[in-house]
């Protein structure tokens, strides 16, 4: 019980900017700006009734604990620009020197800046026990690759931020060392998919997990992948 709930603290304060984790980076506290209060996996009126469905569906397995609804916010991650450079010098100290630290204030996840049911619409959750990371995903009609399909961009956008989170939840500050996608049957576009990700192992700084797409119904298997990513070290100048 007590590590379910570590967990769903870490993966809360991750997401929601590491708020109420410790933030070796950061120099300011107070409240959180407005932008943190809308939480973007809650229901909208864009979303289909397939999407609607298995957010209920989800929503209900958290009712015994067993699962973790994810918030999810567009949110620039920091409250204040030294907090954005003193992360960045922290542990990007090679990147921070090409970084123009006035466009940064501008900075979004960029999942979440498409008007409501365009692009990416998606809630996920977390099961503590199986490792498990679950992304109920629609794309919407601006994600558009071949006609009629979801751009495979999108796709891989998707995945890395379903594993990305699950290796976040697990280590903390991380970054995507390798992706791998196998794209197998061409996602319809506006349709809802199941991205289901399992983090296999950790070595070391290492996190290997492993992804799938699938069909609501799970009739199709779309997508798999395997992915890499490395839990940032502070000492390394990367
Ligand atoms: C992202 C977290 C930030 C925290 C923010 C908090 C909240 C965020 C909120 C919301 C976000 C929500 C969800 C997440 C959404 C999306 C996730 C997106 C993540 C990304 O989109 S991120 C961008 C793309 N990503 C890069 O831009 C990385 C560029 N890259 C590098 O910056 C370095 O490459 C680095 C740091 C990865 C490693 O560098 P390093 O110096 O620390 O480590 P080193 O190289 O020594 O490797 C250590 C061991 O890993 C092995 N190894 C390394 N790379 C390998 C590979 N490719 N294949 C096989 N093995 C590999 C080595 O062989 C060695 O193995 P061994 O120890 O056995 O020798």
């Amino acid at each position: 019980m007590l590590r379910s709930c570590a967990a769903r603290l870490h993966a809360v304060g991750a997401l929601r900017g590491l708020r109420g984790c410790a933030r070796p980076w950061a120099r300011s506290s107070g409240p959180a700006p407005e932008f943190f209060h809308e939480d973007h996996s809650l229901p909208k009126p864009s979303w289909s009734k397939d999407m609607r469905l298995l957010f209920d569906q989800f929503m209900k397995k958290c009712e015994d604990g067993s699962w973790i609804h994810l918030p999810s916010y567009n949110y620039t991650l920091f409250q204040r620009s030294q907090d954005i450079s003193a992360f960045i010098h922290a542990y990007l100290p090679t990147a921070s020197k090409l970084i123009n630290e006035e466009k940064l204030l501008q900075a979004k996840i960029f999942t979440r800046n498409f008007e409501d049911g365009l692009g990416f619409e998606y809630v996920m959750f977390y099961n503590d026990v199986e490792k498990r990371v679950v992304c109920v995903f629609e794309g919407g009609p601006y994600l558009q690759g071949m006609p009629g399909c979801l751009h495979g961009g999108a796709i891989a956008t998707m995945i890395d931020a379903t594993v990305g989170t699950s290796a976040m939840i697990a280590e903390g500050i991380v970054m995507t060392a390798n992706l791998n996608i196998n794209f197998k049957r061409p996602v319809p576009l506006c349709s809802v998919v199941l991205i289901n990700s399992q983090l296999d192992k950790i070595e070391g700084r290492k996190l290997f997990i492993s992804c799938n797409v699938q069909s609501v119904d799970e009739k199709t298997l779309y997508t798999e992948a395997t992915s890499l990513f490395i839990k940032l070290d502070p000492e390394k100048q990367v």
